[in-house]
């Protein structure tokens, strides 16, 4: 329903933020696809800086070690959670990216098929990760990213997105584990 106020795990005033930095883009990168653009939020200091401590604040400081971000924009965000709180980041990458030996999983987007790596040896045994990415949409590349964690020895702590298309079901396919979306759409 379009007359009703943004809604997110976060609550509307966030929610609205994440509406407001965001552009929809018509057929791309395929025809048919309404790509949801969120460098304009990255892009204002106010906004950015208030969806970063959403995330620091809905998780609580102490409860996660590390943060993985996802290729590319969730690098974003990640790398901004974690100098916030003083943890380190890992990139979950694209394939081919990676130099050192690493794990993969492949899977399906809503505009295609992509694979994910994470260097094996990217986590302690146990330690606490919080995985970050931008958009939450059919929910493969989250289902690769946290499988790809768990692979490498660290334990999830949470995901997050900022943004989470629920018509594409994402969080239905990566239940039971729990998604924190600031913005449904
Ligand atoms: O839930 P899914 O259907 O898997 O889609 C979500 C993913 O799609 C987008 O990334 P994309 O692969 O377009 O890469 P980019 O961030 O490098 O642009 C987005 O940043 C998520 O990572
Ligand atoms: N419609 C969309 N907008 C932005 N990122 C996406 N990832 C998958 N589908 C997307």
């Amino acid at each position: 329903m379009t007359d009703q106020a943004p809604h997110g795990d976060s609550g509307p005033e966030l929610a609205s933020v994440v509406l407001g930095g965001t552009v929809d883009v018509l057929d791309f990168p395929k025809p048919g696809i309404v790509f949801k653009d969120l460098m304009p939020l990255f892009a204002d200091g106010a906004a950015f800086r208030r969806v970063v401590d959403g995330v620091i604040e809905h998780f609580g400081r102490e409860s996660f070690d590390v943060v993985a971000g996802v290729e590319a924009r969730g690098f974003v965000v990640a790398a901004a959670v974690a100098y916030a709180t003083g943890v380190g980041v890992v990139p979950v990458r694209k394939a081919g990216k990676l130099p050192r030996k690493a794990l993969s999983a492949t899977y399906e987007l809503e505009y295609g098929e992509a694979t994910l790596e994470v260097h094996e040896d990217a986590f302690v045994a146990g330690q606490r990760v919080l995985v970050v990415d931008d958009v939450l949409a059919t929910g493969g590349t989250a289902g690769a990213a946290l499988e790809l964690v768990e692979r490498a020895g660290g334990t999830v702590a949470g995901f997050t997105v900022l943004m989470e298309l629920g018509f594409l079901k994402g969080r239905e396919r990566l239940a039971p584990r729990p998604v924190h979306a600031m913005l449904t759409v």
